[in-house]
Order: C-alpha cells, then sequence, then structure tokens
C-alpha cells in the first residue's frame, strides 16, 4: 500500500483534555484505551505530542531492529534526562556485558542450574503448607530465588530478599504514566532509591567475595558470576559485571514469575490441558529433569500463556536522534509503544485469537505471521534468557503436575494490566501428593 500523507505528519490520535491530555483515560485503564485508539486509528496512533504507539507487527519489528542505533530502550521508574551521548555509552557498556553473559545463559550454566532447580521449587511450595496463597507471591518467591541461584549459586544468600524488595518499591512507581524526579519528596521515591543502592551493595559485596575466595576461575562454570569473571577479550570491569547481575536478577524475576502465575492459572482450571501436561510428565522415565525437546505438550501450553498474557504487555523505546518509523517522522526522545498484547490477539494474524489453543504450536506445517509473536521482543535487545525462561517454566509444569495437586476457587480472576500483565488476585492450594511433604 504506497502512503499519500507526508513522512513529518504525526499520527492520528484523540486530543484529549484541556491540561492533562489524554493521560487521565489512559491510566484509568490502558488497555480500554488502546484499545478505542487503535479500533479508531488504526495501527499507528499519536498518545500526545510526543508519544506514538505502533501495532503493526513489521513496524514494531523495525524499530526493534534499530534498537542501539536509532532508538534506546533504557527506562527507569524515575524521571531521568536521559542523555543521548549517554545512554549509547550505557548501551555499548552493557551489549559487551550481555554478549559475555549470553555464552554463560546458554550452556553449562543453564544445566548445572536446572539441577538445582527442583528443591528450590519444591522447597517454596512445600512452605505454603497447602494454604490457600496468592499464586504470584509464591511464584515471585521461586522467580527471586532461582534467578539468584543461577546468578549467584551457592552464594546466593540474601539475594532473593534485597529483589523483592527492589521490586516491591518499582511496582507502585510503574503503575501511573506520570514520572517523578529522584529529588520528588514522596515516601515512594525514597524507597526505591533505597532498594536500588541496597541491590548495588549486596551484588558488589557477592562479586568481591567470590574474587577474594576462589580468584582462580571453575573450569566448569557453575553460576553466571563465574562466567562474567572467567571473561577475556575484554575482561569485564566491576561496574559491568555489577550491571549485568542487577539487570538480570530484576529482568528474571517479575516477569518470570507473572508467566508462571498464568501458567498455574491454566493448569489449575482447565481440566483437559492438565491432564495432557500430566500425562507427558509421568512418561518421562529418567530420574534427571527432561530437556524441553521432551515436553512438546507442555511446550505448546506455554508458548499459548505466553501469547494471551505476555507479561510485559507494553513495551516503549525512545528515538536517539531524528529518524523516521515507516510513514512517520520521529524527533529526538519522541517515545514509541506497543502492545504485543495487542498484537498476539489481533484477529488479522491470529485465527480465534483468544481462545487459548496448544494445538496451534503442534502444527509443523502451521507458523505464525511474520514478527507476530514477540513475547521475549525482539532484535539486539531481545530477551537474554529466552531459553532459560522457557526451561524454567516446562520444568515448573513438569514437578507441579508430578507432584501437586492445585485447587483454586478464583479462576475467573481478571488480568490486571499495570507494570506487568498479572492475574489479579488469583490464590490457589498447592498440596503435595508425596507422603510427608508439606507438613512443616
Ligand atoms: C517467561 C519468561 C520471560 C519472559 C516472557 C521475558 C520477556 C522479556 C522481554 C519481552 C524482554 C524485552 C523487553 C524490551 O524489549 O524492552 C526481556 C528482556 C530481558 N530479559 Fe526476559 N523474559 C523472561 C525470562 C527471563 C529470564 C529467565 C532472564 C534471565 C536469565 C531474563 C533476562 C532478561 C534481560 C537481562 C533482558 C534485557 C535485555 C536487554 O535489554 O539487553 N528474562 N525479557
Amino acid at each position: 500500500m504506497t502512503s499519500t500523507r507526508s513522512s513529518t505528519a504525526r499520527p492520528p490520535g484523540p486530543k484529549g483534555r484541556l491540561l492533562v491530555g489524554n493521560t487521565l483515560d489512559y491510566d484509568r485503564d490502558r488497555m480500554a484505551f488502546l484499545r478505542r485508539c487503535h479500533q479508531e486509528y488504526g495501527d499507528v496512533f499519536s498518545f500526545d505530542d510526543r508519544t506514538i504507539v505502533v501495532l503493526a507487527p513489521d513496524l514494531v519489528h523495525d524499530m526493534l531492529a534499530r534498537t542501539n542505533e536509532d532508538f534506546h530502550s533504557e527506562s527507569t521508574p524515575i524521571a531521568t534526562r536521559i542523555d543521548p551521548e549517554r545512554a549509547a555509552t550505557d548501551a555499548q557498556v552493557w551489549m559487551t556485558a550481555r554478549r559475555k553473559g549470553w555464552h554463560g545463559l546458554s550452556r553449562t550454566v543453564s544445566h548445572a542450574h536446572s539441577a538445582r532447580l527442583h528443591p528450590l521449587f519444591r522447597r517454596t511450595l512445600d512452605e505454603t503448607g497447602g494454604r490457600r496463597v496468592e499464586v504470584l507471591d509464591v511464584m515471585e518467591q521461586f522467580a527471586g530465588r532461582a534467578t539468584a541461584d543461577f546468578c549467584l549459586g551457592a552464594d546466593s544468600g540474601g539475594v532473593p530478599e534485597v529483589l523483592t524488595e527492589n521490586v516491591k518499591a518499582i511496582e507502585p512507581l510503574g503503575g501511573s504514566s506520570q514520572l517523578f524526579p529522584a529529588w520528588w519528596p514522596s515516601k515512594r521515591i525514597r524507597r526505591f532509591l533505597r532498594a536500588r543502592e541496597s541491590t548495588l551493595v549486596v551484588i558488589t559485596e557477592k562479586i568481591r567475595q567470590r574474587q577474594a575466595s576462589s580468584p582462580a576461575r571453575p573450569e566448569q562454570p557453575q553460576d553466571l558470576l563465574d562466567v562474567l569473571l572467567a571473561a577475556r577479550d575484554p575482561e569485564l570491569s566491576e561496574l559491568q559485571v555489577q550491571r549485568l547481575l542487577r539487570g538480570i536478577m530484576l529482568a528474571a524475576y517479575g516477569v518470570p514469575a507473572s508467566a508462571l502465575t498464568w501458567l498455574v492459572r491454566v493448569l489449575a482450571t482447565e481440566p483437559e490441558l492438565r491432564r495432557r501436561v500430566s500425562e507427558e510428565a509421568e512418561a518421562w522415565p529418567h530420574e534427571e529433569a527432561p530437556p524441553l525437546s521432551a515436553l512438546p505438550q507442555t511446550e505448546a501450553v506455554i508458548k499459548e500463556v505466553l501469547r494471551l498474557w505476555p507479561p510485559t504487555w507494553l513495551i516503549g523505546r525512545t528515538a536517539r536522534r531524528e529518524t523516521e518509523l515507516g510513514e512517520w517522522r520521529l524527533r529526538p526522545n519522541d517515545q514509541v509503544m506497543f502492545s504485543p498484547y495487542l498484537i498476539h490477539r489481533d484477529p488479522r494474524w491470529w485465527s480465534d485469537p483468544d481462545r487459548l489453543a496448544p494445538e496451534r504450536w503442534l502444527d509443523a506445517q502451521a507458523s505464525p505471521h511474520r514478527h507476530t509473536y514477540i513475547p521475549f521482543g525482539a532484535g539486539p535487545r531481545v530477551c537474554v534468557g529466552t531459553q532459560l525462561g522457557m526451561i524454567q517454566m516446562a520444568l515448573a509444569a513438569f514437578w507441579l503436575v508430578r507432584e501437586y495437586e492445585v485447587t483454586t476457587e478464583d479462576g475467573a480472576c481478571p488480568p490486571k494490566f499495570q507494570e506487568l500483565l498479572q492475574p489479579q488476585g488469583f490464590t490457589a492450594r498447592f498440596i503435595p501428593r508425596r507422603a510427608g511433604a508439606g507438613s512443616a
């Protein structure tokens, strides 16, 4: 389709109210607002003078592919003036550390970590003692322990607690489109700054302890810190290691926990799917945990869970310089948002899009339309934990159906679109099937 619009025009969009623009409508119900605008204005619409929303998969992909060049992805829960030079250097530092970390994420460490996950999972669920609990809290606890173990192995003591506080301190700041500066006199901001500082202090201590206690790196790295400290050409500075660990630990906490909570909800409320996942799990004959390739039914359910409820339902980028996106011209610091949730439920790309249908992933001939499945993002800043996240979810499903009865009375709880997409107030009981378990 050729465009007749000039690339300098702004996309169409609601004008909004005097002084406050669209902020109030948007904050009241973000998803309803975005849906309404999508219907009225199409795949690209403007939210205000500085922000546009893009829901065309090819354009989203183009922007993601140009992250680090024309767009940056850095964001903070407080208002910070992003200096483009500084953002470019920060991105370079992050990318160097990320490449080194990637090696650690995908090979031996993932393997060693998978073996340690089972006791962590059991401990977390057994601690609920069969009581009715908020599933999100339990999954956050598991994800916090899992990510601390993955990053720091046996040295992870004390880390899940500071991570929890860091995430809890970010949550209230992420619930609104309004950002406040660090000096703003607010309890929430002070809490966030304190929590961020404590996390950095604890991580730095762990790095220094490891360097002091085992200056020679082990031949087989056991956790991500081993990998990062062994990196050569270039070696990573303490600051790089610290930033990567903190970035990964925060990214591997709330997002996987939300995804796991949706998965538990599906397994607790969809008996037919649970039966398929159970049969597959019971058929695994070995003592050690199965690889993802041995669990195709489970994998299909997880893919479908991530399609219907991608935890990062709304993602943003900032234009680094004057640039174009499709037919639209962007100025430096313009914001572009897109929603994997809306793309994943668009009937143009998905048949019967709101239906949970794992079969669509089991047909080798069928594959999704290009760029329409993005629960892990795409481009140079695609999730580093894609593989690990899938493995953690598959193993959690595997142990859950083999070892626990899960009962719930509020399977119909509504989705909550805030910083992350989570089921609101979803509670359940995890009743161990093993004799003697969970009585602590
Ligand atoms: C089901 C689980 C997960 C989902 C759905 C998920 C989703 C995502 C998404 C959508 C992004 C890209 C955000 C953007 O484009 O701005 C992202 C980034 C990231 N994820 Fe994940 N993630 C998951 C698990 C994990 C795990 C287990 C780890 C850690 C090992 C991890 C580490 C990261 C990191 C470090 C980034 C930032 C990458 C960068 O900016 O270079 N994620 N994740």
